[in-house]
């Protein structure tokens, strides 16, 4: 099947009767209508229609090489910075649909599995090492549209370094047995954003293990006997998208996955027992630099989201003339054009990489992500402080349809908008930045894709500093 709909993605993730516990009760009946899942898996369900749109299909598409049919952009393993352009635009015309909310849009997962395949050469030859089963697996992947999420935080029982997971029983997901159907899990992993509305669920392990029962990269449907998806409290509070213009749409659930006795087809191995390649894989393969180049397009997008509803604020109750709120508004300005200007620069450097893949330069991107975690807390901020009081005078649709309709018009109205108008954008930053689903905005950013301290660590040991060293010394050696 290439290319999938909507439609394609609702009735396969329908079909999938995945285990998901949700408040103390597992979920029966079709997930795509649960209050929690159903505004995700519709805007999800859009994407998909996106590659079928005639304006748009040749942007979000391209030709199998397998077998000419249409398949999604973010499969495609760029080999020009022409493809390297097509995959961000791609991923900008997916993140404009939702501002760049969705954290989990299939670009990111499918741009994951792209980079690592691409990569599986790194394998070959390794103990305990499955290449093949790594480029079979992404190329049925690409060709069935096939949607992921994945999972490899172990969870958070004890991070001192010092700390060795010694219990009777794992907690950690662990590979405690082997037969001839494959791997057997038991243990748990954190997190699964979107967990249960995935066809694939890919797990790995994090970096720095020291345990070879913990050391592996496979990928399982989501339904698998003895796969269990636990969800958080949901953050939807309700359906009608005046009063929850985000939440109601684009809640991506996060969900604690157990494996009990999880029987990992050998197939689906890509390594296992390999300490030495599930420490490394993930830095030696092309990874990094596409996966940040996925998410620094769709941060890009949601910057200029939050921009929008700030100066949207500022002329609705007409505050331009300070010059505190210039200053503010220009602080998401100055993100904004930080974070294209790095796209920019990674993607004008970008080359052929060891792997034959146009590779985006990488160091412009690891800036962006180590920029982004602190940076959008404080653009949250500035917009809570542009509408001070209003992001809390605001009144449901409820409300608006009531008695009581003529006052609110009235006394709620502002400088360029009647009363529910206002209440409208206004409602929009509260969801956007005080909500629980604004909040979770906030923390996502700041920690998906891993600590924000690890992230510089690795910008520090990667950055090639000699340039600047042997300028120094030439510098001290030179007379005046
Ligand atoms: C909303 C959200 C969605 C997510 N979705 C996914 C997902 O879909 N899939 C997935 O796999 N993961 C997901 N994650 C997990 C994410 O990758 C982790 O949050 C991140 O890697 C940090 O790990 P942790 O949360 O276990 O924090 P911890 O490691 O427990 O850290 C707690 C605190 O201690 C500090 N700390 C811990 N160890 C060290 C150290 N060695 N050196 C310095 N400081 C340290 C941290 O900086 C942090 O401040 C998600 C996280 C969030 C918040």
């Amino acid at each position: 099947m290439p290319a999938i709909t909507g439609k394609d993605y609702i009735l396969r993730i329908n079909q999938l009767k995945a285990n998901i516990w949700h408040e103390g009760k597992k979920i029966i009946g079709n997930i795509s209508e649960h209050p929690t899942y159903k505004g995700a898996i519709k805007s999800q369900a859009m994407l998909y229609d996106l590659q079928h749109q005639e304006d748009v299909k040749d942007l979000m598409t391209y030709f199998s090489p397998q077998t000419g049919d249409r398949v999604g952009t973010s499969f495609l393993q760029p080999k020009t910075k022409e493809d390297l352009t097509k995959r961000r635009k791609m991923t900008m015309e997916w993140a404009k649909t939702n501002g760049g909310m969705l954290g989990r849009s299939p670009d990111y997962m499918n741009t994951v599995l792209m980079s690592f395949a691409a990569s599986a050469s790194i394998l070959e030859g390794k103990e305990n090492c499955f290449p093949e089963n790594l480029v079979h697996f992404y190329e049925q992947a690409r060709e069935q549209d096939l949607s992921f999420t994945h999972t490899f935080i172990n969870p958070q029982v004890n991070r001192s370094q010092l700390y060795f997971e010694d219990a009777e029983e794992p907690i950690s997901a662990t590979i405690i047995d082997k037969n001839k159907e494959g791997l057997v899990v038991k243990g748990a992993k954190l997190l699964a954003t979107q967990g249960g509305m995935t066809d694939e669920l890919l797990v790995l392990s994090p970096g720095g293990i020291t345990s070879k029962a913990n050391a592996f990269a496979f990928s399982v449907p989501s339904d698998i006997n003895g796969l269990k998806f636990i969800t958080r409290e949901s953050f939807v509070n309700g359906e009608s998208s005046f009063n929850y213009p985000l939440s109601s749409r684009f809640e991506e659930i996060d969900t604690i996955v157990v494996f009990d006795d999880v029987v990992v087809p050998w197939e689906r191995v890509f390594f296992y027992d390999n300490l030495e390649v599930a420490n490394s894989f993930k830095n030696q393969s092309a990874f990094l630099p596409f996966t940040l180049h996925q998410v620094v397009c769709r941060q890009v997008v949601k910057t200029k989201f939050l921009l929008g509803v700030a100066q949207s604020i500022v002329d609705t109750i007409n505050i331009s003339e300070y010059q505190h709120i210039q200053e503010k508004v220009t602080e998401i300005i100055v993100a904004l054009e930080t974070m294209e200007a790095l796209l920019t620069k990674a993607e004008w450097n970008a080359s052929i990489d060891e792997f034959g893949l146009m590779r985006p330069e990488l160091a412009p991107l690891q800036v962006a992500s180590c920029t982004y975690p602190t940076v959008y807390s404080k653009l949250t901020e500035i917009i809570q402080i542009l509408g001070s009081s209003g992001m809390i005078s605001i009144p449901t649709e409820k409300d608006f349809n009531s008695e009581i309709r003529g006052d609110l018009t009235k006394y709620l109205q502002s400088a360029t908008k009647d009363g529910k108008e206002r209440v409208q954008l206004f409602r929009l930053a509260w969801d956007l930045t005080m909500s629980a689903f604004g909040t979770r905005q906030t923390q996502y950013e700041r920690f998906f894709f891993g600590h924000p301290i690890r992230l510089t660590s690795e910008l520090y040991h990667s950055y090639d500093k000699t340039e600047y060293i042997n300028l120094i010394h030439k510098f001290l050696k030179s007379k005046g």
